[in-house]
C-alpha cells in the first residue's frame, strides 16, 4: 500500500483490484475513496454516503460494508495541502490504487484562474468515457409532455476535443505567435481580427474516437439497445467532428460487422447476444438538440465528442426533471470515478438545500459497477418511493403539486425510511 501524506487509509477494509481482463475483484469490505467537492459538495456528499451505507446494510445485512476514505481536491485540498495545491499527486495515486471512487463537484472559475480540476482528473487518469444515463423517474416534474420517452445513455468522449485546454489568451505573445504561424506558414486568411483573437485548438483523434465508440456499441450489445447515434458538428468542423463520424462508422463496420443501410452512411448489424438489429446512425448536433425534444424515443445510446456531450447532458437532464437527479461515471478500462452531472451550485453551498439525488444515483451506478446489484436496486427503489411520497427538495417541490419541501439531508432521510 502506498504511503500517503494526508490521506488516512482506513484500518479495516481491502482494496478493489482489477484482473487482466479488466473485471473487478471486489472484497466484501472495500475501501472506496471519495472527494467531498466544492460548493454544495459539503451538502450532498455526506448524504450520499449515509444513503449508500443504509442501502448496503439493508441489502446485505452486515455481510458487506464500504470503508470510505477521504481524498482531497479543490478548495478543501488547498486547506489541507497548502494554498496552491488543488489536485495533489497522492489524490491521483489513491484514485488509481483503489480503482473505484466517487467525487462531489469541483469549481472552475470562468476566464482566468485554475483550469478545470474535473477535466484534469479525467485526463490524468485517462478516464476516457463519461457515461451519463438519462432516465425518467415516475412522478418527477418535467417541462415536457412525455418525459418517459427519454431513455438515453450518453457516451461523452472525455479526454480530448477543446477540453484539452490547448488555448492562448487574446493579445498574449503566444496567441500572437500561433496566429502569425497560421497566417505566414499555413496560408490562413480567415482570422477576422488577428490582433485581438484568443486561440483554442481542438484535437480529435482516431484512437480517441474509436475507443469511445467501441464502448458505446458494446454497451448497446450488452444492454439490448436498438441504436447508437454519433452526434457531431462534422459539416462545419470537418476534420475533427467529421472525422469522429467517419471513424465511428468505419469502426462499426470493421469491428462489429455493420452493413450500410440503403448505401449508407447509416449501418446496421445483428446483436450477437439477442439477434436483434442495432442501427448505427448519426445526427448533426444542432438538429439533435431539437430532435431530443420532438422525437426522443428514436434515440438510445449516444456517442459524442466532449463539448457536445457536456451540452447534451444538461439538456437531457432537464427534460427528465432536472440536473438534481442526473448521475454519471468517468471510466477508463480499469479505473472508475463516479460523479454527478451538475456542478457546485455555489449560491446554495452549505445550506443543506439542494437535491442530493444526482450524487446518490452516481453512487448507485458505482454499486452496480462493483457488482453490488442488490444495494443498487435498493437505492433505485428508495428513490422512486421518495419521489412518489412527494417529500422532495426545492427543485422538485417548486414544480410538483402537493409536495412537501425537505432539505438535502431530509431527502436522504426520506430515502432511507423507504428502504
Ligand atoms: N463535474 C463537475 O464537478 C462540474 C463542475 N461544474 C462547476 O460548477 C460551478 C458552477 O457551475 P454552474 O454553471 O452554476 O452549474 P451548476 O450545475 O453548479 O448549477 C446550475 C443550476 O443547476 C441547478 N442545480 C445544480 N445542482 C443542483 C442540485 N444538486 N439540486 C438541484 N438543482 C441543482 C441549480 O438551478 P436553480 O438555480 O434553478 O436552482 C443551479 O443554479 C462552475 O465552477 C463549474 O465549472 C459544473 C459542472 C460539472
Ligand atoms: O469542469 C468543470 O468545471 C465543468 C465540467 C462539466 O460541466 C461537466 O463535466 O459536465
Ligand atoms: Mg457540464
Amino acid at each position: 500500500m502506498t504511503a500517503y501524506q494526508h490521506i488516512q487509509v482506513p484500518a479495516q477494509g481491502q482494496k478493489i483490484t482489477v484482473n487482466p481482463d479488466f473485471s473487478l475483484n471486489v472484497p466484501d469490505e472495500p475501501i472506496v475513496p471519495y472527494i467531498e467537492g466544492d460548493g454544495t459538495g459539503v451538502d450532498i456528499t455526506p448524504v450520499m454516503i449515509k444513503v449508500v451505507d443504509a442501502a448496503v446494510a439493508k441489502a446485505y445485512g452486515g455481510r458487506r460494508r464500504i470503508h470510505w476514505m477521504e481524498v482531497y481536491a479543490g478548495e478543501k485540498s488547498t486547506r489541507v495541502y497548502g494554498p496552491d495545491v488543488w489536485l495533489p499527486e497522492e489524490t491521483l495515486a489513491a484514485l488509481k490504487e483503489f480503482v473505484v471512487s466517487i467525487k462531489g463537484p469541483l469549481t472552475t472559475p470562468v476566464g482566468g484562474g485554475i483550469r478545470s480540476l474535473n477535466v484534469a482528473l479525467r485526463q490524468e487518469l485517462d478516464l476516457y468515457v463519461c457515461l451519463r444515463p438519462v432516465q425518467y423517474f415516475q412522478g418527477v416534474p418535467s417541462p415536457v409532455k412525455e418525459p418517459e420517452k427519454v431513455n438515453m445513455v450518453i457516451f461523452r468522449e472525455n479526454s480530448e476535443d477543446i477540453y484539452a485546454g490547448v488555448e492562448w489568451e487574446a493579445k498574449s505573445a503566444k496567441a500572437q505567435k500561433v496566429i502569425r504561424f497560421l497566417i505566414d506558414e499555413m496560408g490562413v486568411t480567415k482570422i477576422r481580427f488577428p490582433e485581438s483573437s484568443g486561440i483554442g485548438i481542438k484535437p480529435v483523434s482516431i484512437e480517441g474516437t474509436e475507443r469511445l465508440v467501441r464502448k458505446a456499441i458494446q454497451y448497446a450489445i450488452d444492454n439490448d439497445k436498438p441504436n447508437v447515434t454519433l452526434v457531431h458538428k462534422g459539416n462545419i468542423m470537418k476534420y475533427t467532428e467529421g472525422g469522429f463520424r467517419d471513424w465511428g462508422y468505419a469502426l462499426a463496420q470493421r469491428e462489429f460487422g455493420a452493413q450500410p443501410i440503403d448505401g449508407g452512411p447509416w449501418c446496421q448489424f445483428k446483436n450477437p447476444r439477442t439477434g436483434k438489429p442495432i442501427v448505427v446512425k448519426d445526427v448533426i448536433a444542432d438538429a439533435f438538440l431539437q430532435q431530443i425534444l420532438l422525437r426522443p424515443a428514436e434515440y438510445s445510446v449516444i456517442a459524442t465528442l466532449n463539448l457536445n456531450g457536456d451540452y447534451i447532458s444538461d439538456a437531457l437532464a432537464a427534460q427528465v426533471g432536472g440536473i438534481g437527479i442526473a448521475p454519471g461515471a468517468n471510466l477508463s478500462d480499469s479505473v472508475a470515478c463516479f460523479e454527478a452531472t451538475h456542478g457546485t451550485a455555489p449560491k446554495y453551498a452549505g445550506k443543506d438545500y439542494v437535491n442530493p439525488g444526482s450524487e446518490i444515483l452516481s453512487a448507485e451506478m458505482m454499486l452496480r459497477h462493483m457488482g453490488w446489484v442488490e444495494a443498487a436496486d435498493t437505492i433505485i427503489a428508495a428513490m422512486e418511493a421518495a419521489i412518489q411520497s412527494k417529500k422532495v427538495t426545492y427543485d422538485f417541490a417548486r414544480l410538483m403539486e402537493g409536495a412537501t419541501q425537505v432539505s438535502c439531508s431530509g431527502f436522504g432521510q426520506v430515502m432511507i425510511e423507504h428502504m
